[in-house]
């Protein structure tokens, strides 16, 4: 992380799990520590602290360290009752009769009490002791580890704040919200400054629209209707938003999950860091680093449904995944903004969010509706993978896509090109839906044109195969001489220049 607190947070983290072990460790609790001191006092300490032959820390050593600069995880919120909390609400749950139930049910109304907290002020004065952030109103955790403010746990708190009439409580867990949305442009998944890089599931509007209903309070509709737009907008731009053909050919605008972050979560570094180790290449292992905060962000942190392979956390494809709830939440989101705007006198901007859902609503129903199932699902963004996987394979070569990668002298064998090849990966890449594919199988059709050609100003010929290391080689190898002619290669040329065309300003030469 940039951030030279999370940095430091995380290489004590990975310190203590070397000097503790692996049973009962949780990485979370280190990144969530408040400092003491200022952070340079804090590092220059750690760096002098004594270690062991092995280069480990001592742990009572360890814990010294830690009293003496870091005060409790936690401690930088306070308890605070709810302003609003009373034991037995008026109107409580007026169906709940039985004795027993209706006990229950008032203790964990009382819960509420033991959840709440206020930021306190030390977290305003020097923030940068702190990765908690500083909410402005009183908060609900969800309690335990989860020591902060979550977003999408926030929108089943607040309906159960509805029911235990704490509707001043329910407002402030919006306001609080909504302050990361003007901070940062989004929700974060949780109030710490190493959740920034992603959101959860987008719910603030629901939550907006429940409290309304509740208590008509229209200044509360007023206050969060900007905030709600910019949040609108950080879901359907670039990050999120992928656009995908129908088999109808109509194109659709929908949503998939993906964190802005291709390293180990600071709260579960040496976790992702330990999942990564069977990876081989920086690059694969921050794709994967990608698509573990993604899954974060899709609050289903982990689950089957983001795996290619479910015994296999490395095959976790969150962003390949147009997911399904996520779009209903998002079409749920332009109903309610629609609604909203029309409460505040916006009509236009109403209009404009009702022909979103709508649109959204169609796209949903086109790309997620399975008539023989009966059952809406996920879409798999294959094409996404594969070309991911074809950009990866070593296969794309100068002027063409080579056969294999092993060289043995056979002539479907690399360095061979082959115009079927070429075509059948070239049409498969350009009607696949995706734009980013389309633009790749012209790349490689352009390239292979300009062989084509400098091997014809060449040798006069076209070739039946060609060697796609060198602009205007043909290919070799194999039990016969290499053939001229040459039927497929001339009617690939012929295809693709059709296909993509050649103005006038285009360089033929390679
Ligand atoms: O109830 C709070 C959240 O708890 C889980 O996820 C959180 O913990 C993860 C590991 O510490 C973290 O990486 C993730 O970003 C957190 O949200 C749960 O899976 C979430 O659905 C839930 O909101």
């Amino acid at each position: 992380s940039s951030d030279p607190l999370i940095s430091f947070l995380v290489r004590l983290q990975s310190e203590a799990l070397a000097t503790l072990g692996p049973k009962n460790f949780d990485p979370k609790l280190y990144v969530d520590l408040p400092l003491k001191t200022d952070l340079s006092a804090a590092e220059s300490a750690f760096a002098r602290l004594p270690r062991s032959p092995e280069g480990a820390i001592l742990a009572p050593v360890l814990g010294m360290f830690l009293d003496e600069y870091f005060d409790e995880a936690g401690s930088d919120l306070a308890y605070v009752e709810p302003v609003d909390f009373v034991p037995e609400p008026e109107g409580f749950l007026p169906n709940v009769e039985n004795p027993r139930v209706r006990s229950w049910a008032l203790e964990v109304h009382s819960l509420w009490k033991d959840l709440s907290r206020r930021v306190a002020d030390e977290v305003r004065e020097r923030p940068e002791r702190h990765t908690l952030l500083p909410l402005p109103s009183p908060v609900i955790v969800p309690g335990s580890r989860f020591r902060e403010v979550y977003y999408w746990d926030s929108y089943w708190i607040v309906r159960g704040l509805l029911v235990s009439k704490m509707y001043d409580t329910a407002k402030g867990i919006v306001n609080n919200l909504i302050s990361l949305i003007e901070t940062y442009g989004h929700v974060l998944n949780g109030a710490r400054t190493y959740y920034s890089n992603r959101s959860q599931p987008p719910l603030l509007s629901s939550m907006v629209y429940d409290i309304y209903m509740r208590t008509q309070d229209l200044e509360f509709v007023k206050k969060a209707f900007p905030s709600l737009l910019k949040e609108h907008s950080f879901w359907v731009s670039d990050v999120h938003k992928v656009t995908i053909r129908d088999v109808q050919g109509h194109e659709h605008s929908l949503c998939r999950y993906q964190a802005m972050w291709n390293k180990p979560r600071p709260e579960s570094a040496t976790i992702d860091e330990q999942s990564a180790s069977k990876l081989s290449t920086a690059s694969q292992k921050e794709n994967f680093f990608r698509q573990l905060a993604s899954g974060a962000e899709s609050g289903w942190d982990f689950s089957s449904r983001w795996m290619s392979n479910s015994s296999d956390l490395t095959t976790l494809a969150t962003t390949s995944i147009i997911p399904v709830d996520l779009n209903t939440f998002i079409y749920k989101m332009e109903l309610d903004i629609s609604v909203f705007a029309k409460l505040v006198g916006d009509n236009s901007t109403s209009e404009k969010f009702l022909k979103a859902s709508k649109e959204r609503r169609a796209a949903i129903r086109s790309i997620f509706w399975n008539s023989s199932m009966k059952q809406w699902l996920d879409y798999w963004l294959i094409t996404e993978e594969v070309l991911e996987s074809l950009q990866r394979s070593g296969l794309i070569q100068e002027v063409g896509i080579t056969t294999s990668l092993s060289n043995t002298g056979q002539q479907w064998d690399f360095p061979n090109g082959w115009a079927p090849l070429q075509h059948l990966i070239v049409e498969g890449l350009a009607y696949s839906g995706s734009k980013e594919a389309k633009s790749v199988a012209e790349d490689i059709a352009i390239r292979w044109i300009r062989t084509n050609y400098a091997a014809y100003r060449i040798t006069g010929a076209m070739h039946e195969k060609y060697d796609v290391t060198e602009c205007g080689k043909p290919g070799g190898g194999g039990e016969y001489k290499p053939q001229t002619g040459f039927g497929w290669s001339n009617g690939v040329v012929l295809a693709f220049l059709e296909a993509f065309g050649w103005p006038h300003d285009k360089e033929i030469d390679c």
